[in-house]
């Protein structure tokens, strides 16, 4: 059996690896597709016992696929290396690349489930893009890792088998795209990283998990009703870039420049990490309305960490919006997208409402 270490030396040689199948498929398992992108999970540390410092992204997809052989009893799986990095490095050009590849993927009646392997800092923001452009109804579940895969108790090789498991579920179709680690599901759309670095991190504040895996059994509970999959009027088929969304973040005593430099760089939408329930400073106000005169959408967000953004009275007309209840990351994804099929105001506020 596997027991999820790697010795440090020998996950420096496996690094150059980009694709593995396993063995022989059995029909009676699904055939779930492993794409890999890089983080934690597919770190690698100088020593088991150090879980800061590492190198994330430095292990391809098949040293992780390996390290599990337990994955041949659940689902005959294969992968694919999209990119390996850091997931601070994740770009919309990756984005877009692996959002694309799993539509091709989907498309084929031979991927019965996606899983997407990823580094833990953005992983909320990939997976709530793929919740509002993945074209089918067939799991998509994001995973990452808190402790590299050299370190003692990696999380990651556990957590890589019950993301494989609940891609392979029925029950898990058309619930959108998935979020698993540490045992639980989370919705793309509420799941967010609360921690730095607990191997408990991701949390949904407010609405909760919607389900976990309990001595090897999927349970689900809730399901979102955003707007998700096939329900999005979202589509990548045609872009090869994404409309340039800027965050600022409130604070005391900040200026007017941050949004000239913005509008200035080419935004064209603006996320604010507002105070409280969205609240913008005056100096900030001053900023937000001069780009918005310019035709940039202001989204009213909360650096609260949780809670929905009221509408106020006067956004519609500044060509301000209130981001519900997403985070600032998450706005800044619905607001690329939103930004591809409009610029009005109104309509943007009710994507908002809706997704
Ligand atoms: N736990 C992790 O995966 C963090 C890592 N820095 C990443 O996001 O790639």
């Amino acid at each position: 059996p596997s027991t999820g270490i790697l010795k440090p030396a020998k996950a420096a040689a496996a690094t150059a690896a980009t694709t593995a199948t396993t063995a022989e498929a059995k029909t009676e398992l699904p055939n779930i597709k492993i794409l890999a992108t890089g983080g934690t999970i597919a770190g690698s540390a100088a020593s088991n016992t150090a879980v800061t410092g590492y190198t994330a992204g430095a292990l391809g997809v098949e040293t992780l696929i390996n390290a599990v052989p337990e994955l041949k009893g659940i689902a005959n799986v294969s992968g694919e290396q999209i990119v390996n990095v850091g997931s601070p490095d994740i770009d919309n050009g990756v984005l877009l690349k692996l959002a694309k590849r799993i539509n091709a993927l989907l498309s084929s009646d031979d991927v019965d489930g996606i899983v997407v392997t990823h580094g833990t800092d953005t992983l909320e923001e990939t997976a709530y893009f793929l919740n509002l452009v993945v074209k089918s109804d067939k799991p998509v579940v994001v995973v990452g890792a808190m402790r590299p895969a050299t370190a003692i108790s990696a999380d990651g090789p556990f957590n890589l088998y019950n993301a494989v498991k609940v891609a392979g579920t029925p029950e898990a179709k058309g619930k959108g795209v998935m979020v698993m680690l540490n045992d639980r599901i989370g919705s793309a759309r509420f799941i967010t990283k609360t921690n730095t670095t607990a191997t408990d991190t991701f949390k949904s504040p407010e609405q909760g998990y919607m389900g976990e895996i309990v001595g090897g059994k999927v349970y689900f509970y809730y399901e979102p009703l955003r707007k998700h999959t096939t329900k999005s009027e979202f589509d990548v088929t045609e872009l090869d870039a994404l409309p340039q969304v800027d965050i600022l973040y409130e604070y005391q005593n900040n200026g007017a420049y941050l949004y000239d430099a913005a509008v200035e760089a080419g935004a064209k939408g603006i996320v604010v990490a507002g105070s409280g329930d969205g609240s913008l400073s005056s100096a900030s106000e001053k900023g937000a309305e001069a780009a918005a005169d310019k035709g940039v959408i202001i989204a009213r967000s909360t650096r609260t960490g949780s809670g929905t953004v009221s509408l106020s009275g006067g956004d519609a007309e500044r060509n301000f919006v209130t981001t519900d209840s997403l985070n600032p990351q998450k706005a800044r994804i619905l607001l690329m997208l939103a930004l591809t099929k409009t610029s009005d105001a109104a309509k943007i506020q009710q994507y908002f409402n809706e997704y």
